[in-house]
């Protein structure tokens, strides 16, 4: 990454700090951007901030009582202490990461706070995000872009993902040749489709990680299958696969989106740990070329980023699967672990300008709309 600028920047250029605790729950993830919201983007410094074991465990709580909630306001069981943690949590990732690279406040225009998904039910028209934007505004003395997904599932659309008119900004910033595929392997995975004239289509293609993690976790105490070496070593359950790939959510037409918790890794209890690990890898690989069935050029170039982009096998499978040329975010100058809290800061940046941030085509919002809501500090 570039070192930050202290030169004045143009008045249409902001300087935003983006956010993001995704569906994995590993830890709030930082990055400072330089943006227009449009075709002018430069990505500097990126920060983490871990969760301990025990915020960890607190939010796994949280997710089983969000699965309960039927309002998006309701805050039951452990999600009040939880929601406290994730905005103190994102608080000192901020104060941290500022720190670290010498800025003040008076040189963030603003924050985009994502929070932490506990439940997502587009088919139900709920999504909820927990985290406290006017808090985390008032204690950083920064403005704060929060609750991104709100206005678009409200207006009927999927509320996700937020993140292709970033991807797409970013490749035509930078002169990138379409139809090209950037695929985010969080949890959840999803993917952003660019055509040849910048058209955008973008769905979550299904399992990311997360299966794969809960998996190895369950078995051998680890936190992930590291650079994929437990799946590389496993023979995938091909009937088991083809049986997966039958499920509804992947015949149908996008725009869709997933919840973490929708598909589990009991589907693989049968199997050694090297096989059920080798399956739900070519579960997410298989999954995602699915994408290819719902476009008309196929992008002879996929960028990965999000966590997945470091598990070697479901790289290779996924150049099998596309014949594409699968290449990572960091090999191309961009950050993966960086990437989608580099979204949220550009889609602040959008947000204060009232530019649309979902479409027909990536949520299947009405129209093209923006989002998020303004907590000034
Ligand atoms: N060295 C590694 N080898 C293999 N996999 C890894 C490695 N490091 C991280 N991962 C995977 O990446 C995951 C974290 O990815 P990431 O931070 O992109 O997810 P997220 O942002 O929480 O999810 P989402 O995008 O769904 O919101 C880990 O849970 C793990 O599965
Ligand atoms: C509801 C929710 O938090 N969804 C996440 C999740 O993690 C990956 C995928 O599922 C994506 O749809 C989304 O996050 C990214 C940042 C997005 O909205 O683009």
């Amino acid at each position: 990454m570039e070192p930050v600028s202290r030169e004045k920047s143009a008045v249409s250029v902001l300087r935003a700090i983006g956010l993001m605790s995704g569906t994995s729950l590993d830890g709030v993830d930082v990055a400072l951007i330089e943006t227009d919201g449009e075709r002018r983007t430069t990505l500097r410094a990126s920060g983490y901030r871990p969760y301990t074991d025990e915020e960890r465990a607190l939010l796994r709580l949280a997710l089983a009582d969000g699965a309960t909630l039927t309002s998006r306001h309701a805050r039951p069981g452990v999600l009040a202490e939880a929601e406290a943690l994730i905005t103190r949590a994102h608080a000192e990732a901020v104060e941290g990461f500022m720190a670290e690279q010498g800025l003040s406040r008076a040189e963030i225009d603003v924050v985009g706070f994502h929070g932490q998904t506990v439940l997502h039910r587009p088919e139900r028209a709920l999504t909820v995000q927990i985290g406290d934007g006017p808090a985390l505004a008032a204690r950083l003395g920064i403005p704060v872009i929060h609750d991104l997904r709100a206005a678009d599932m409200a207006a009927g659309g999927q509320g996700a993902p937020l993140v292709p008119v970033f991807h797409r900004a970013l490749a035509e910033s930078r002169g990138m040749e379409a139809p090209l595929a950037v695929l985010n392997i969080g949890g959840v995975a999803n993917v952003t489709l660019i055509g040849p004239d910048g058209e955008l289509l973008a769905f979550d293609t299904g399992p990311g990680n997360a299966l794969l993690d809960d998996l190895v976790r369950e078995r051998t105490g680890r936190p992930f299958d590291e650079g994929g070496a437990i799946a590389a070593a496993g023979r995938p359950d091909e009937a088991l696969l083809a049986w997966l790939l039958t499920h509804p959510y992947f015949i149908r037409r996008p725009p869709k989106s997933l919840d973490r918790n929708w598909f589990s890794h009991r589907i693989v209890a049968h199997l050694s740990t090297e096989d059920g690990a080798a399956t739900l890898a070519a579960f997410t690989a298989r999954s995602v070329t699915r994408a290819l069935d719902f476009v008309d050029s196929r992008p002879s170039r996929w960028i990965v980023g999000g966590g997945g982009a470091l598990n070697g096998e479901i790289l290779r499978l996924l150049g099998a699967g596309t014949g594409a040329e699968v290449v990572t975010a960091d090999s191309i100058g961009w950050s993966a672990a960086a990437l989608e809290a580099q979204a949220f800061g550009f889609l602040a940046v959008r947000s204060l300008k009232g530019l649309p941030i979902t479409y027909p085509s990536t949520t299947g919002a009405p129209q093209a709309m923006t989002g998020g809501v303004l907590a000034r500090p």
